[in-house]
């Protein structure tokens, strides 16, 4: 299987819904949990995003693994490597953003990695290399509050600076609405100045299609969906696609089975999807205080569901409001509490497999992760996009047999997402 576009994304949400947009935009493409072991039958296929969950890892541990990842996708043909992060640049000054650019662009032999979050169909733009969630600046977002990443910073470049040895330089809106030449020259000379990576300015699908002719040229990238779409929409113009294109209706053949929700985000919009799921189906709201105490919570849970899920879809969340994250972080500390939260609903979302779920919704991005990696499921096939970032998921070469499961980012998708997704899963 020879590849044109390998990505390593940092987490296995965000994997997806680069794995969306790649297939949205022309590409056939096979998401993969880590580097898969050679006895899996991968499809033949233009792209693969290798999903690592790094983001929230000590920076050494996530420079290894997405090298390890590079090497990989190297040896499968990718010419370029696109880093996926997320769209909210969720990170910390200690990484991970910028050593993985870093290591990933000096395996390739340096030169000026383009990093940009934009995804402008779920509100992110990049504007003089500041952030925008919706209307407002990264730091006055929800994000300030994610229990993991708060972000409290919108200007990008300081933000990427903090992380980076190098410099970090800006090529802004003017230079991108001047079109791909003037671009490449901005990048020149601040490859001249000894920087090398720069936030992009990217407010409109357009300046994606010029930086992601740009990117094209380079081996590495890092970026969000956006990038995603830029890259993929210049591929297909380069004719170097030989398929017909991407197809996504093969990855909903119905699987049968039980339907449920688990939920790990605390973002504000997830917290609405469940407050809105729970007008339709039962909803377990888990004691976190309870959890972290040891395995009761996750014994009631399980019973919970037992006596109601052979009737239809049920919600389990450990998902709190910010003053709930806050109050438990400060006992248990911030890292120790998530991680905690996480085995313990990855634990759940394996008892309700084991107990015949087959389609399967998991709220959160390392939530996700946890989840997944719980269910040892290798790959996924990419169906049918659910809402912007978030598409059905088919599993490949998963020993439970297969099952569609939807990888939801905490902040994406409408407030009846979660019926939505289920109402695409049979
Ligand atoms: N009630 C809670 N208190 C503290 N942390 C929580 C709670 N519920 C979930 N978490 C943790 O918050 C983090 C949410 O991150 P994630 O799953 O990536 O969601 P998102 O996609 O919104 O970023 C996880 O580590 C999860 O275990
Ligand atoms: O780019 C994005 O916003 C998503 O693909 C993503 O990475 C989301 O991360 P989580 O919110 O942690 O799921």
């Amino acid at each position: 299987m020879a590849i044109l576009l390998g990505s390593i994304a940092d987490d296995y949400t965000g994997a997806s819904d680069l794995a969306n947009t790649l297939t949205k935009n022309g590409l056939r493409t096979v998401q993969t949990v880590g580097i898969p072991d050679p006895s899996l039958a991968l499809p033949d296929v233009d792209a693969v995003v290798v999903s690592l969950k790094i983001r929230s890892v000590p920076a050494s541990d996530a420079v290894t693994a997405a090298s390890s990842a590079e090497r990989w996708l190297r040896q499968r043909g990718a010419g370029h490597v696109l880093y996926k992060i997320c769209s909210t640049f969720d990170s910390t000054d200690a990484g991970n953003i910028g050593p993985v650019t870093e290591a990933l662009s000096d395996a390739a032999g340096g030169g000026v990695v383009l990093v940009t979050p934009a995804f402008p169909e779920t509100g992110r733009t990049v504007y003089l290399g500041h952030l925008f969630v919706g209307g407002q600046p990264l730091n006055e977002s929800p994000l300030k509050d994610h229990p993991l990443n708060p972000m409290h910073d919108a200007n990008l470049v300081r933000v990427l600076t903090r992380q980076s040895r190098n410099a970090v330089g800006l090529v802004d809106l003017t230079a991108i609405a001047a079109g791909a030449g003037a671009v490449k020259a901005r990048l020149d000379a601040l490859r001249t100045a000894g920087v090398t990576a720069v936030i992009a300015d990217a407010i409109f699908e357009r300046d994606l299609e010029t930086l992601g002719e740009v990117a094209l040229e380079t081996p590495v990238s890092t970026g969000a969906s956006g990038l995603g779409l830029g890259l993929a929409r210049a591929l297909v113009r380069s004719g170097r696609i030989s398929s017909d294109g991407a197809t996504t209706a093969d990855a909903i053949r119905p699987v049968g089975g039980l339907s449920a929700i688990v939920a790990g985000s605390c973002s504000k919009a997830t917290l609405h999807q469940i407050d809105v799921a729970e007008r339709s189906m039962p909803v377990l709201r888990l004691d976190p205080e309870r959890l972290l105490a040891g395995p009761d919570e996750i014994a009631a849970a399980i019973s919970w569901a037992g006596d109601r899920i052979s009737a239809g879809p049920v919600v389990i969340a450990a998902s709190a409001a910010p003053e709930t994250v806050s109050r438990l972080q400060s006992l248990h500390g911030r890292e120790a509490s998530g991680h905690a939260i996480e085995t313990a609903t990855s634990i759940i979302t394996a008892e309700l497999v084991e107990r015949g779920v087959r389609r399967l919704v998991v709220a959160g991005g390392e939530t996700s992760g946890a989840a997944v990696d719980r269910l040892a499921i290798p790959a996924f096939l990419i169906g049918p996009e659910i809402a912007p970032g978030v598409p059905v998921l088919r599993t490949v070469g998963n020993a439970q047999g297969d099952m569609l499961l939807a990888l939801k980012s905490g902040n994406f998708g409408g407030e009846d997402f979660f019926t939505a997704a289920l109402a695409m899963m049979h």
